[in-house]
């Protein structure tokens, strides 16, 4: 992971690439503000929402005490349109014994190119998100998640994803996405 990190902050260093902000990057930093983004945006969602409890409110993939969930760190080439995240699945994430679980993985992917649509567009949401999980990935291990923006159809983001083992020689995951541009005129 830090081997990686290394690599990735050197190919930083000419501009090429950005280390995105992740470690308990949170959209929003106050509840107010979260509180704001549901009635702009989900106000039939807002009436079922209860505004103490989301004093708590934190990103899904940060919830974990450090090594034992998700560790990532992002990347993002604009050239390329491509976020690319270095991710290991700790222990507290297994499925099949041995074997990280396939939500913990969609829960990753669905991340990495969440950013990918958000750098592109703002405010998005996931409308649809297919995933074949090819091999499994073994608990613990690193992995590579490139994301790639494939195009952009008015509110639409269309976002393919693999998921590959550090020396790229293992395919786990592959997966395809579309995500919405959120308007604030429709009550969604
Ligand atoms: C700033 C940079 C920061 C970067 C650093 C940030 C780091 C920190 C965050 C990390 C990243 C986390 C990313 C998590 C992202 C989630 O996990 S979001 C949670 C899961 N998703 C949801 O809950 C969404 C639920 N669904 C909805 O709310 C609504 O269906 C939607 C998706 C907003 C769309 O509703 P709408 O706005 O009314 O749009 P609608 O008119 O229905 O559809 C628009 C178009 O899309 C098409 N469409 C809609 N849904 C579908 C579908 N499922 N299949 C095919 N077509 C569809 C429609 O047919 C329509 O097409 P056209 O007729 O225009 O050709």
């Amino acid at each position: 992971m830090r081997l990686l990190f290394d690599q990735f902050m050197k190919k930083c260093e000419d501009g090429s690439w950005i280390h995105l902000p992740s470690y308990n990057y949170t959209l929003f930093q106050r509840s107010q503000d979260i509180s704001a983004f549901i009635h702009a945006y989900l106000p039939t969602a807002s009436k079922l929402i209860n505004e103490e409890k989301l004093l708590q409110a934190k990103i899904f993939t940060r919830n974990f005490e450090d090594g034992l969930g998700f560790e990532y760190v992002m990347f993002y080439n604009d050239v390329e349109k491509r976020v690319v995240c270095v991710f290991e699945g700790g222990p507290y994430l297994q499925g099949m014994p041995g074997c990280l679980h396939g939500g913990a993985i969609a829960t990753m992917i669905d991340a990495t190119v969440g950013t990918s649509a958000m750098i592109a567009e703002g405010i998005v949401m996931t409308a649809n998100l297919n995933i074949n999980f090819k091999r499994p990935v073994p608990l613990c291990s690193v992995v590579l998640i490139n994301s790639q923006l494939d195009k952009i159809e008015g509110r639409k983001l269309f976002i393919s994803c693999n998921v590959q083992s550090v020396d790229e020689k293992t395919l786990y995951t592959e997966a395809t996405s579309l995500f919405i541009k959120l308007d604030p005129e429709k009550q969604v």
